[in-house]
C-alpha cells in the first residue's frame, strides 16, 4: 500500500446552525453570535453593538423564535437534523474507507472548532471542508473559513486542506436539484412558473467582490437549462431581506404578490441555494410566502423540498469530496 493510502482525511459538513432550543432566551444567543460576527453585518463595531443591544436583540428573538416553533421537530430544528442525516449517510457509503465523515455548524453546536479538535485527536492527516452551501458568499462561506484559519494558528503540525469554495455549478450538483424538481412534476404536476428562490445579501456587497449574486444567477440558469425551460417558464428572486439597507433584488415577496397580476397563478417554488431544509424554506417560504401569494390572488403554490438527506445528495457530497482529494 502506498503511503498516501495509508493517510486518514476528515471530511467536515458545515452549515450554518440554529438556535439549541426555541425559547426565547436560546434564540438570543444564536442571533447575538450569528449577528455579531463581522462577515454577516460588516458595520463599524461599536455602531453595530449599539444597533445589535438596543434595536434588534430585544425584539427579534421573540419574532424569530415563533417563527421556529412551527418548523420545530422533535429532534430538534430540521436545518441540524437533516444536516446530521446527510453526514451519516455520507459516513455509511463511506465505511471501509479511510475517510471519516462529521458535521458541525458554524454557529452554536455541534461547534466547527470542536470537530476540528477531534479529527486531530483522531490523527486525520487530510481535511477536507464541506461548507453546505453552493453558492460562495462572504457572509457564509468565508465565515466559515474564518473559523478554520483561527483553529489552525493554534497548531502545530498543520493538517492538508482542501476547502470547498462553492459547487454552483457543479454536474452532480445541478443534476441532482434538476433531478428533484423532475421527481416533483412527476408527482404533483407542472405549474405555470419554477420560481427560483435564493436567500439575499446587502447589494452593496456585489460591488465589494462578494460573487454570490452571479454564481446565484449561473445556478438557476444552469438548473432552468437542465429543465428545458423556457425564458417565460422560471424566475429567480431573493428572499429573507434584513434590516432596511438594500438587498439583492428582485425581492421575493414582491414579485409573489406581482405574478397573480400578470396571470401566473400557479407557481412551483425551488430553493437551490439551501442545501437542507431550514427555517428560511419551511417556514418563510412554505408558510409566510404562500399566504402573500395566495393573498394576491395566486390559486396553487407548491414548495419543492432541498436535497436534504437524498441519497442524490449523498452523491452530490461524494462527487464534492473525489474532486478534492
Ligand atoms: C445581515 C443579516 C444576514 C445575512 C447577510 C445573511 C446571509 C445568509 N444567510 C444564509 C442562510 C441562512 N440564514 C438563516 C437564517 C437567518 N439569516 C439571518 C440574517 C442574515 N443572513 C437571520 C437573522 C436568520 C435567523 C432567523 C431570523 O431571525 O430570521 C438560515 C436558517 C437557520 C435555521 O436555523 O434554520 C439559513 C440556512 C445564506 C445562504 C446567506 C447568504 C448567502
Ligand atoms: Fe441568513
Ligand atoms: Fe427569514
Amino acid at each position: 500500500m502506498s503511503r498516501q493510502a495509508l493517510r486518514k482525511t476528515g471530511v467536515l459538513l458545515v452549515n450554518l446552525g440554529s438556535p439549541a432550543s426555541t425559547k426565547i432566551g436560546d434564540v438570543r444567543r444564536f442571533l447575538r453570535e450569528f449577528l455579531g460576527d463581522p462577515r454577516v453585518v460588516n458595520l463599524p463595531r461599536p455602531l453595530w453593538w449599539l444597533i445589535l443591544n438596543l434595536f434588534i436583540l430585544p425584539f427579534r428573538p421573540k419574532k424569530s423564535a415563533h417563527a421556529y416553533r412551527a418548523i420545530w421537530t422533535e429532534q430538534g430544528s430540521p436545518l441540524i437534523v437533516f444536516t446530521r442525516r446527510l453526514a451519516e449517510k455520507l459516513a455509511a457509503r463511506l465505511a471501509g474507507t479511510d475517510i471519516q465523515v462529521e458535521y458541525a455548524m458554524r454557529y452554536g453546536k455541534p461547534a466547527l472548532a470542536e470537530k476540528l479538535a477531534e479529527f486531530k485527536q483522531n490523527g486525520v492527516e487530510d481535511i477536507v471542508v464541506v461548507p453546505l452551501y453552493p453558492q460562495y458568499s462572504s457572509t457564509t462561506t468565508a465565515s466559515i473559513f474564518d473559523v478554520v484559519a483561527e483553529v489552525f494558528v493554534g497548531w502545530r503540525h498543520l493538517p492538508s486542506l482542501r476547502f470547498i469554495g462553492e459547487f454552483h455549478q457543479h454536474p452532480a450538483y445541478i443534476r441532482a436539484v434538476a433531478d428533484s424538481v423532475r421527481a416533483h412534476w412527476a408527482e404533483h404536476g407542472r405549474a405555470d412558473c419554477l420560481l427560483m428562490s435564493f436567500h439575499g445579501l446587502p447589494a452593496k456587497l456585489t460591488e465589494l467582490g462578494d460573487p454570490y449574486f452571479y454564481q446565484c444567477q449561473a445556478t438557476a440558469k444552469r438548473i432552468a437549462e437542465q429543465l428545458d425551460l423556457a425564458e417565460d417558464q422560471w424566475r429567480l428572486v431573493f428572499q429573507s431581506r434584513f434590516g432596511r439597507a438594500e438587498w439583492l433584488k428582485p425581492y421575493c415577496v414582491e414579485v409573489l404578490a406581482e405574478l397573480p397580476t400578470q396571470g401566473i397563478r400557479n407557481i412551483d417554488v425551488l430553493c437551490p441555494g439551501f442545501s437542507v431544509d431550514c427555517l428560511e424554506t419551511l417556514e418563510e417560504i412554505a408558510i409566510a410566502n404562500r399566504e402573500i401569494f395566495l393573498e394576491a390572488g395566486g390559486e396553487t403554490y407548491r414548495y419543492i423540498p432541498a436535497l436534504n438527506d437524498s441519497d442524490a445528495h449523498v452523491e452530490v457530497m461524494q462527487a464534492l469530496i473525489e474532486t478534492a482529494r
